[in-house]
C-alpha cells in the first residue's frame, strides 16, 4: 500500500515549485497525498490528489496523525506551533521541512544528498525521523563547490552574496516589480525622449526611491529597486545577520561536522546581500585551500562532484551568457565560473556560483528526501 504523504504549504512559493517537480518526477504515483490548508480547510484538494480530495485543516493534530511522512513548506511559525504538539500526540512519522525552526535541533538532518547522503544513511539507520532542508545561499554553494569540501582542501571560505527578492517570498517579488514601475513611470517622458539629460532621469528617480514608503516598502522596509540591502534575516546583536551566521553553522553540520562552531568547524563567513534580482542567489567565494591546486585540477573536481554542475569557462563571453540569474532561473543547473588564483597566493581561490534558491535550495532536496525514504 503507498505511503500516506501529508503536503502543508503546498500552494505558497516554496510548494508551488516542490508541487511542479513532484509532478515532473512522478512522485505522487508512489504516494498517497493528504492534502492540508491553515486557511481553507474543507475545500477542494488540487488535482493531484487521489482519494483525499478534501482539504484538511493544518492544525488539526488527529488528521496529521494519519501521515506516514509529512512533507511542509508553510514556513517556520506553523513548524513551531505544530510540531512539538504532533510529536507529544506520539506521531513517529517522518516530517521533511522547508523553514529552518528545526535544522539546528540535535535530531534534525540538513538534507542535501548529492552532498551528505553518507550523514543521511547514517541518521536513518539510527531512526532519525526529522529532515530539514537547508538554508537557500547554503545548499547552492554546497551544490557548486561541494567537492573541494569533500576533498578535504578547505581551510575557509569567505562568501558574499546576491540575494534575490524571492528569498523572501511572495510578496516580496511583487514589491519589488511594483518599485521597478514606479521608478520607470516617473521618468517615462523623460525616457522616451533620447535628447533627455540622464543626470535629470537621475534625479528624478533617486528622488523618488528616496520617497517610496508605506505599502510600496512594506516587505523590505527601504527601498530595493535601483538599490541593495546588506542585511538579510535577524540581527544577532554581535555585528552579524542571522543569514551570515547560517553560513558557517549549516555549511557544517550539513558535511557531518557538528553544529557549526566546534573546533573542527571549517570557518565560513562573509556578508549576505539582498539585490534587486528576482529569483536566485548568487555568491562570489573567496578559498583559502590548505594547499596549492592548480586551476585546471579544481576545475575537474566541482565539474565531476553531481550531475548539476557546470563549470562556465572563465571568459567574459562564457560568464555573462551563463552566469547570471536570468540563465539560472528555473534550471537545475548550479553554474560555477570565474574561478581562477586571486592575488593573495596560490592557496587563494575565487569562483563565482549561482543556483535557483527555490529548487535546490527548497524544493528539490525535500523531494529527493521523500524518495529516499519511499526507497527504505
Ligand atoms: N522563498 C525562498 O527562497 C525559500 C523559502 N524557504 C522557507 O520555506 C517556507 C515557505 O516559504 P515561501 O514558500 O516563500 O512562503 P509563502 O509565503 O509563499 O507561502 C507560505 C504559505 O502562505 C499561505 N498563503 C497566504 N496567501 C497566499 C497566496 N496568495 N499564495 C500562496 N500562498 C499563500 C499558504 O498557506 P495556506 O495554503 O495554508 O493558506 C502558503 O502555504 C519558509 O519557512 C521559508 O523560510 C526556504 C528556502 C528558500
Ligand atoms: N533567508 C533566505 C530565504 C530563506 O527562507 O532562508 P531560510 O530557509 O534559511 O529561512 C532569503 O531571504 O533569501
Amino acid at each position: 500500500m503507498s505511503k500516506l504523504v501529508g503536503l502543508v504549504g503546498w500552494r505558497g512559493m516554496v510548494g508551488s515549485v516542490l508541487m511542479d517537480r513532484m509532478v515532473q518526477e512522478k512522485d505522487f504515483d508512489l504516494i498517497e497525498p493528504l492534502f492540508f490548508s491553515t486557511s481553507n480547510a474543507g475545500g477542494k484538494a488540487p488535482a493531484q490528489a487521489k482519494n483525499e480530495t478534501t482539504l484538511q485543516d493544518a492544525f488539526n493534530i488527529d488528521a496529521l496523525k494519519r501521515c506516514d511522512i509529512i512533507i511542509t513548506a508553510q514556513g517556520g511559525d506553523y513548524t513551531t506551533e505544530v510540531f512539538p504538539k504532533l510529536r507529544a500526540a506520539g506521531w513517529n512519522g517522518h516530517w521533511i521541512d522547508a523553514a529552518s525552526t528545526l535544522r539546528m535541533e540535535k535530531d534534525a538532518v540538513i538534507i542535501l544528498d548529492p552532498v551528505n547522503m553518507p550523514v543521511i544513511q547514517d541518521a536513518l539507520a539510527k531512526g532519525g525521523k526529522n529532515w530539514v532542508g537547508g538554508n537557500c545561499t547554503v545548499s547552492c554553494m554546497l551544490m557548486g563547490v561541494g567537492a573541494l569540501y569533500k576533498a578535504g582542501l578547505v581551510e575557509w571560505m569567505s562568501t558574499q552574496t546576491y540575494q534575490a527578492a524571492s528569498g523572501g517570498g511572495a510578496q516580496h517579488m511583487r514589491e519589488l516589480l511594483t518599485q521597478y514601475g514606479t521608478l520607470n513611470s516617473e521618468v517615462k517622458a523623460l525616457l522616451d525622449d533620447p535628447k533627455s539629460a540622464i543626470l535629470e532621469i537621475d534625479r528624478l528617480v533617486s528622488a523618488k526611491q528616496r520617497a517610496l514608503t508605506g505599502a510600496e516598502t512594506a516587505n523590505f522596509g527601504v527601498p530595493l529597486g535601483g538599490s541593495l540591502i546588506p542585511w538579510i534575516d535577524k540581527d544577532l546583536g554581535n555585528g552579524m545577520s542571522k543569514e551570515e551566521w547560517k553560513g558557517m553553522a549549516e555549511t557544517n553540520k550539513i558535511l557531518g561536522m557538528g553544529e557549526g562552531f566546534n573546533s573542527a568547524a571549517i570557518p565560513v563567513d562573509g556578508f549576505c546581500v539582498r539585490v534587486g534580482a528576482m529569483r536566485c542567489h548568487s555568491q562570489a567565494l573567496t578559498f583559502k585551500l590548505k594547499k596549492d591546486v592548480p586551476v585546471a585540477d579544481i576545475e575537474a573536481m566541482i565539474a565531476a562532484d553531481n550531475q548539476w554542475v557546470k563549470v562556465v569557462p572563465n571568459t567574459r563571453e562564457a560568464t555573462i551568457k551563463d552566469l547570471t540569474p536570468v540563465a539560472v532561473t528555473g534550471t537545475m543547473t548550479i553554474p560555477v565560473g570565474r574561478i581562477r588564483k586571486l592575488a593573495m597566493g596560490p592557496e587563494y581561490v575565487g569562483a563565482f556560483t549561482i543556483g535557483d534558491q527555490l529548487l535546490w535550495g527548497a524544493a528539490e532536496p525535500l523531494r529527493r528526501m521523500l524518495r529516499i525514504l519511499l526507497a527504505t
